[in-house]
């Protein structure tokens, strides 16, 4: 079983390494892409929090000077950890896409853009006046495993385009095992990713069960409610990968989600092994939001990313 971390919106977070020596994370998401492309030829935007120099490539509101995040990601992968890059997150209220042709066109930007480098099609120092002609490098030569999908506004148009496109290139690059990843809320259907879960293969799906009363994990703990991982086995044994890993998916500390979400390590324990044991096919782990948070909130001596892993693995 995997833990799960996002890595990217942490307040004064530390730099990707640091996460990559611990043992504690198995795949780290980087997020976010926050700004989607509006028309086939448009860049999407980035935000990584306080890391990155805060220039952007010409015109654009991708960020361009991701040094720490270039420099970590290689040391990432050789410490045996799946790097994703998430797309979407909590502050894309605003993102959609408008038409299939702009899924395509965003599927191929970021798979040129963060997947692995082809000096043939990407520049590695791209201007202005390669538009058109070349993709840019925000991390220069070092490329992530795969992309997730943390879509939470706005509805589903083009997710499982976008998804299934990705899907090709993976096919066109065999060197590797490449991933593609959801983070839904709890409710069923996710208005925003039920489409693509049912119509484009996914590797890992970490339902947000900490972000709406009435089906959250705190409802399981506190004998409210109804925690649905029971149906979103379901969910997932009808989809186009019925074999998807399913994630638990909490806040990493009090103020990391809305109140009342919280779950100490005691609290979780006897949740996590009820699903690890009921769903031994489809439990893939725990998915915490986020890295930074996970690792101020110490507790006993161990931060609470290592006291889930430690319940993962006892
Ligand atoms: C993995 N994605 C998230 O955890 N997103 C998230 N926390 N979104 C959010 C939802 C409600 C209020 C603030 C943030």
């Amino acid at each position: 079983n995997n833990v799960a971390v996002y890595y990217g919106q942490g307040a004064n977070q530390p730099r990707l390494k640091h996460f990559c020596e611990q043992t504690t994370s198995d795949i780290i998401n980087i997020g976010f892409i926050n700004q989607f492309p509006k028309h086939v030829g448009d860049f999407p935007g980035s935000n990584f929090a306080n890391q990155c120099d805060g220039s952007f490539f010409p015109g654009t509101e991708l960020l361009s000077g991701c040094h720490q995040i270039w420099q970590d990601i290689p040391s990432c992968k050789a410490a045996g950890k799946t790097i994703l890059l998430s797309i979407g997150g909590g502050t894309a209220t605003a993102q959609s896409i408008p038409d299939e042709e702009t899924a395509v066109w965003f599927a191929d930007f970021l798979w040129y853009s963060f997947g692995p480098y082809n000096s043939a099609i990407s520049s590695l120092g791209w201007t202005e006046k390669l538009a058109g002609l070349a993709f840019p490098r925000p991390f220069l030569t070092s490329s992530v495993d795969g992309f997730d999908f943390d879509i939470e506004y706005n509805g589903g148009v083009g997710y499982a385009a976008m998804i299934n496109r990705l899907r090709w290139h993976f096919t066109k690059s065999p060197e590797q095992a490449y991933y593609i990843s959801g983070a839904p809320q709890c409710p069923i259907p996710d208005a925003q990713l039920g489409n693509a879960i049912a119509n484009s293969h996914f590797d890992f799906i970490w339902v947000q069960w900490y972000n709406t009363g009435g089906c959250s994990a705190a409802d399981w703990v506190h004998g409210t409610g109804k925690f649905n991982f029971d149906d979103w086995v379901g969910v997932i044994e009808k989809s186009a990968n019925p074999n998807a890993k399913l994630f638990i998916g909490l806040p990493a500390s009090k103020d990391a989600a809305n109140a009342g979400f919280y779950l100490t390590p005691k609290e979780v324990k006897p949740l996590v092994k009820t699903y690890m044991d009921k769903h031994p096919k489809h439990f893939g782990g725990v998915m915490l939001w986020e890295a930074t948070a996970g690792d101020n909130n110490v507790i006993d001596g161990s931060t609470y990313t290592e006291h889930i892993k430690d319940i993962l693995y006892d």
